[in-house]
């Protein structure tokens, strides 16, 4: 299957859901990522996204809904899917869309941004969804050619701060701007009230990840509370 411009509007106000673990973790296994993606699909997600290649593959074959992927690599400064190689290895992993990194900074491979979505268009079917940290990413992430705008690097980039809940304020900015691109919600929604919060202020889909599938996270959540 792939995924068409037209087949994106299926997820017009409707949630994804970020399956991650983290290298050492006890649930680092792209098994488990399926097994977790499978789960999100029979709550109610309308697509996944994942990272790593691995993960992507074993979630292609366990869910049937769009997969969005990802690859890391890094922790610092441009590290989500940071150049052309990255992203065609998670197109040919079989994403749907792949997410890179959408912010002004310079990448690793000295590539544009434009270069990079032009790349990935002209070398595989996968849609496109830049990982943007600030007003002006989004302007350019578009600009690019960018199929899909989201506000992932909110709060991670020094170009907005690293609010408690989602961004609400960078979301109202660019849904308002009307960039003619699906404006996807990501980062920190941790309640369903943020995430219709985040509906409402202008996304077109909204991004849950950790506090859907990172149990470690939401367990320390619940310890601090009763111990605060
Ligand atoms: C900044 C960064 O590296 N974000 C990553 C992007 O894929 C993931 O670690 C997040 O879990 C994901 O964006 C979903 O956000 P949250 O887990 O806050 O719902």
């Amino acid at each position: 299957m792939i995924l068409t411009l037209d087949g994106l509007e299926a997820l017009r106000s409707q949630l994804i859901v970020s399956c991650q673990a983290y290298p050492g973790e006890p649930m680092r296994n792209p098994r488990t990522t399926g097994q977790v993606a499978a789960s999100a699909v029979i709550g109610g997600a309308a697509a996944i996204r994942v990272q790593g290649l691995a993960d992507v593959q074993f979630t292609r074959a366990a869910v049937e809904v769009p997969v969005i992927g990802l690859w890391k690599d890094g922790h610092d400064g441009v590290f989500i899917t940071p150049t052309l190689r990255h992203a065609l290895a998670v197109a040919n992993a079989g994403a749907h869309v792949v997410a890179i990194d959408g912010t002004r900074r310079e990448r690793p491979d000295g590539l544009t941004l434009a270069a990079t979505v032009a790349g990935i268009h002209a070398e595989s079917h996968a849609l496109v969804m830049a990982d943007c940290g600030s007003f002006d990413d989004a302007v350019a992430a578009v600009e690019a050619g960018a199929d899909m705008i989201g506000t992932t690097l909110s709060g991670y980039t020094g170009e907005r701060p690293k609010t408690d809940g989602p961004d609400l304020e960078l979301l109202e900015q660019i849904a308002s701007a009307n960039l003619g691109k699906p404006l996807i919600a990501e980062g920190r929604i941790h309640t369903p009230a943020q995430a219709r919060l985040a509906h409402d202020a202008g996304a077109f889909a909204v991004v849950v990840g950790t506090a859907i599938t990172h149990p470690a996270t939401i367990t320390g959540w619940f310890k601090g509370a009763m111990h605060a």
